[in-house]
């Protein structure tokens, strides 16, 4: 597997964590000597317990939908980095940063972004980031895996693990 497919791909296997049934984004940051050093995916403030705050997205009353409250995903990566700084770093997406993760992503001095769906090109949240990011000189690339699926097979190690699982240890 390419670097950019297997980081990608951890990208997209973060955003399958999310809680978000509409829309799963997935954010890995890499640093210059091709390590991660962040990974993070949409959800809920720490803390806030499943259930207490709205998922909806078209509710009339703002307080009701997720987006005053949601966490995103590049928001998250930062902030769980396990690196002094994300600087000189490349953050792959699953989806294009909207305004306010491009912010954070000019402002942390990560120097790439590459991204997968930019589904939400028209908003005017991807056209500011998209403008921001040209004028910080910060490139954003397109990413177009090799194929559509990457299987993650759990057999692949040690062939039948699954069809004779080792006995449990005794308890005595
Ligand atoms: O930069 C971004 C933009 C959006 N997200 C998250 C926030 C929400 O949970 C979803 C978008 O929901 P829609 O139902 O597609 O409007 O994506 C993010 O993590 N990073
Ligand atoms: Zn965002």
């Amino acid at each position: 597997m390419e670097d950019q497919e297997y980081f990608m791909a951890v990208a997209f296997l973060a955003a399958k964590q999310s809680p978000d049934t509409n829309s799963k984004v997935g954010a890995c940051i890499v640093n210059t000597e091709k390590k991660i050093v962040g990974i993070g995916y949409n959800r809920m403030p720490i803390g806030c317990p499943a259930g207490s705050l709205p998922w909806a997205r078209d509710n009339v009353d703002p307080l009701n939908n997720k987006y005053m409250y949601v966490c995103h995903a590049e928001l998250n990566a930062i902030m769980n980095k396990n690196s002094a700084d994300v600087k000189g770093c490349t953050i792959y997406v699953s989806l294009f940063p909207c305004n306010e993760c491009t912010k954070i992503i000019i402002q942390s001095g990560i120097k790439d972004v590459i991204y997968l769906s930019d589904k939400y090109h028209n908003k005017t949240e991807v056209i500011a980031s998209k403008r921001m990011l040209d004028l910080a000189g910060i490139p954003y690339r397109h990413f177009r895996p090799s194929s559509r699926k990457i299987v993650i097979d759990f057999d692949e190690i040690e062939p039948g693990l699954f069809d004779n699982p080792p006995a449990d240890p005794p308890t005595d």
